[in-house]
């Protein structure tokens, strides 16, 4: 192994440089499923790959492991060149979408799995065991075998089977997409506070943008290939890069409506009727209502803007302390606080300074 002169900062647990992986798929036709890749992930942190299904977070995570021969570009872990070394020595451990425990060994026998294959005498791996099976909160479920378990218990399974190894990095592949939505909620939360205790840095991969806000130290968006923006959860939000971003995270997405060359955005928590927007800073515009849905207290109405751009259909979501009126077919005067519109470039989708916009 190379150790990368890096002179005054700490190494990285991970950094990906200019990865390139193509395809080669049938009839010549080559897929670019990573178009020249620079991230990376700080020791102890928690950075989550977001992206739509088929972005190449996958490959990208498989890469990192050395499960695909990168095209092109370098893998460091702990500063270290991994470039053709193989997965067992490169002090990682995968947790993939199914949870592949062998069926018919125990709880015990599946945890102890990576530690016979690496020789670890008897004595420390039953210690070892003991350790992941108490962080992990599964002591009572050594001697049942998987089917014997609920999903949760059986990602906790795999986890300690991963933690054993005492891995450099964590790599997580959907770890929770088999599991129904409550139990989803509550396993996020224990993997955010099992990371927090072992300060493992963990790489985790989601097409679930909640998931990848309420995991995430850092998110890093990824589409066709290509990372859009990498940044703290709330910088993703607010601060997004380009429209990709900002209409990929956010539910409802952003509003964005075409005023010349520029693309005018606001998210619809910020599209109020005006009166409930303090006059000197806002920017107005008409709403034609639609319709009106109303979600967990909060109102979405759904509507036509016209006056600050082309005539475009957006969505308003008023929490329960806005009372204003609103009905179908009516038009209101609804308004955006000025500092929460943000501008992009109509072309090319890339975020621009901000423009001045009466109102
Ligand atoms: N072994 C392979 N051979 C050819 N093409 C592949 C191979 N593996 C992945 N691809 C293609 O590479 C692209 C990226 O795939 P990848 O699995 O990394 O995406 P992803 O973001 O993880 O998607 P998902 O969320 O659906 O799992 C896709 O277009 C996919 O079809």
């Amino acid at each position: 192994m190379r150790r990368r002169d890096e002179a005054g900062t700490a190494a990285k647990a991970v950094e990906a440089r200019g990865l390139v992986k193509v395809y080669e798929g049938r009839r010549d036709r080559q897929v670019r499923a990573l178009d020249g890749i620079d991230v990376s992930s700080n020791q102890g942190e928690y950075l989550v790959l977001l992206g739509p299904s088929g972005c190449g977070k996958t490959t990208l995570l498989r890469t990192i492991a050395g499960l695909e021969r990168p095209t092109e570009g370098e893998v460091y872990i702990g500063g270290q060149l991994v470039n053709g070394l193989p997965p067992r020595i490169r002090r990682v451990a995968m947790v993939l979408q199914s949870y592949a425990l062998y069926p018919h060994k125990t709880v015990h026998s599946n945890i102890e799995f990576p530690l016979k294959a690496e020789n670890v005498p008897r004595h420390l791996r039953e210690r070892k065991i003991r350790w992941a099976a108490d962080l992990l909160g599964i002591p009572d479920l050594l001697g049942r075998r998987p089917r014997q378990l609920s999903g949760g218990e059986r990602q906790r399974v795999a986890l300690a089977r991963a933690l054993v190894r005492e891995p450099a990095v964590f790599l997580l592949d959907e770890p929770l997409s088999g599991l129904d939505a409550k139990l989803r909620a509550t396993t996020r939360d224990e993997l955010k506070r099992f990371q927090r205790q072992i300060g493992t840095a963990t790489i985790y991969v989601t097409h679930d943008q909640e998931e990848a806000m309420g995991l995430g130290d850092r998110v890093a968006v990824l589409d066709a290939g290509r990372l859009r923006q990498v940044g703290t959860p709330r910088d993703i939000y607010d601060e997004p890069a380009d429209t990709f971003v900002a209409t990929f995270v956010g539910s409802p997405p952003m509003n964005l409506v075409q005023r010349a060359n520029r693309l005018v955005g606001f998210r619809p928590e910020h599209l109020l009727p005006a009166e409930n927007v303090a006059y000197d800073s806002r920017v107005t515009m008409p709403l034609r209502i639609e319709r009106i849905e109303y979600l967990s207290g909060d109102r979405h109405v759904y509507g036509t803007v016209t006056k600050i751009g082309t005539e475009t259909r957006v969505i308003a979501r008023l929490p329960a302390t806005v009372v204003t009126p609103l009905a179908p077919g009516e038009t209101h005067e609804f308004a955006v606080p000025g500092d929460r519109l943000r501008f992009f470039d109509a072309e090319y989708g890339i975020r621009t300074a901000p423009v001045r916009i009466g109102g």
